[in-house]
């Protein structure tokens, strides 16, 4: 997982959102940030000063795994969301090829998990990235953390590989064909 060598600093693309903007869900449906999705994360993230975000996470009593405690999965899906969001500082589309997860601190039904995630290494199509999860303030207790390596993809990556009905309907919204085409990859 670590970068090689050769791996340069990640730059944040000029037209990136400016510092402290919430960035938006990428897709209505998506279980991380959609705002059509019943049991979703819900996550809202935003913009920091390099190519670094931060989002804040509350844990319901669908998101369970043991009695009163998050499961360990939707946990990582906290995370893989808001690493993934770092595409919006590159100005990319990547998905996630890698991702180790560290359970620090089991936490609790109704828990506000304040992540911060950063691009840590580029080098051609892979980002590396780091991510964690603290509880009871953004400088609170660690609970999870997370390190992934995610791959820069082009549109292509999801009207080839997506269920048909779903692409229909997203290549039908105009709105989601703006942002699937915002961003170009640069190899
Ligand atoms: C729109 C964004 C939404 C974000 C939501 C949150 C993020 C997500 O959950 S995304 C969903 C989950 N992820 C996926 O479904 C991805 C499924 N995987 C794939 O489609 C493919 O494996 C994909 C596209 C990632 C890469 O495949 P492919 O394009 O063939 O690339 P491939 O050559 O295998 O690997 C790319 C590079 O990564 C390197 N690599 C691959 N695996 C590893 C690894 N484990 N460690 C280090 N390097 C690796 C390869 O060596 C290669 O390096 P280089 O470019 O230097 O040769």
């Amino acid at each position: 997982m670590a970068p090689p060598p050769r791996a340069t600093a990640p730059v944040r693309h000029p037209d990136a959102p400016p510092t402290g903007e919430l960035l938006g869900s990428h897709y209505g449906h998506c279980f991380g940030c959609g705002g059509q999705q019943p049991h979703g994360l819900h996550l809202e993230v935003r913009a920091g000063q390099q190519v670094d975000v931060t989002a804040e996470f509350t844990v319901r009593p669908v998101h369970q795994g043991a009695p009163g405690l998050a499961h360990g999965g939707v946990l990582t899906t906290a995370l893989d969301e808001t690493m993934g969001s770092l595409g919006w500082l590159l100005h990319v589309v990547m998905v996630t090829r890698r991702l180790e997860t560290e359970f620090v601190r089991p936490v609790p039904v109704g828990t506000v998990l304040h992540l911060a995630a950063h691009a840590v290494a580029a080098e051609g199509r892979k980002v590396f990235t780091t991510a964690t999860g603290r509880i009871g303030g953004p400088d609170g207790p660690l609970a999870v953390r997370a390190d992934a390596l995610f791959v820069k993809v082009d549109v292509e990556h999801f009207t080839e590989h997506g269920r048909d009905e779903e692409i229909q309907a997203a290549m039908a919204d105009p709105d989601q064909v703006r942002r699937a085409r915002a961003f170009k990859v640069n190899p």
